[in-house]
């Protein structure tokens, strides 16, 4: 099964003027693992926003989990129960606590607090933060709530992951940590996985690489541009 299918998906801006997607197509398999790379402004946080049904295309499908992103009216419960970002711009609440936090995408769900604690904490305890459950995201470093956004993004078992970035501003260590988790996930629990990222060596770990320029695919997994240069 495809868990995106994407046709002659067209998206502009101001008027027109901006063509940050011109004419997508693209297939990735259920349980894949698929990084997306390309230029600043080649329109890569575009799709992966159109994948995640938080902006509507000008025209063109976009297939996710079969689901049709453009008709569908049960976007908002879609979004909640199937997908997990993992996106910079998604910040953690301040004002609420780590494990409150983690919380929140299963208020889509019928649980009980205890069972919502329960599951916080465990998925809390998987990206090696229990101790730090009880504190506000302020207190904790860059890579901590980066591993809370992730520890969010599973509240509610995706199946299938978009992270923008995720190991942008992190150290090495902690990158690679985020990035086995990420791995893990994807291979343990069949997630697709779907990375948009300007470092190679995340980028060269996916199946496959697709490199975006001026809102189009120029290449959907060729091997040979693993090595190229990517003017970021
Ligand atoms: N909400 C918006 N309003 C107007 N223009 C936008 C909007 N979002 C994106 N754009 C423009 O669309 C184009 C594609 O942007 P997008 O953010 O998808 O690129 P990107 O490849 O993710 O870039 P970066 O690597 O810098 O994050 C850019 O020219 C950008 O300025």
């Amino acid at each position: 099964m495809n868990a995106v299918e994407i046709k002659e998906l067209y998206k502009s801006y101001e008027g027109g003027k901006i063509k940050a997607l011109n004419g997508i197509n693209l297939t990735i398999k259920q349980g894949e693992f698929v990084s997306i790379i390309g230029p600043s402004g080649s329109g890569k946080s575009t799709l992966l926003n159109m994948l995640g049904a938080l902006d509507i295309p000008d025209s063109g499908t976009i297939n996710v989990n079969g689901h049709d992103l453009k008709t569908s009216k049960k976007l908002n419960e879609f979004r909640s129960k199937k997908i997990g970002f993992i996106f910079q711009l998604h910040n953690l609440i301040p004002n609420i606590s780590v494990v409150e936090n983690v919380e929140i995408p299963m208020y889509t769900q019928k649980l009980s607090s205890k069972e919502m604690r329960f599951r916080a904490l465990k998925l809390l305890d998987d990206v090696g933060l229990s101790e730090k459950s009880k504190i506000l995201p302020n207190k904790l470093s860059g890579g901590e709530r980066q591993r809370v956004a992730i520890a969010r993004a599973l509240a509610n078992n995706p199946s299938i992951i978009l992270a923008d970035e995720p190991t942008g501003s992190l150290d090495s260590k902690t990158s690679s940590k985020i990035l086995k988790q990420l791995i893990d996930l994807h291979e343990d629990k069949n997630v697709t996985l779907i990375i948009v990222t300007h470092d190679m060596d995340v980028a060269k770990l996916a199946d496959r690489v697709i490199e975006v320029l001026d809102g189009e695919i120029i290449s959907a997994g060729d091997d040979s541009l693993i090595n190229s240069k990517i003017d970021v």
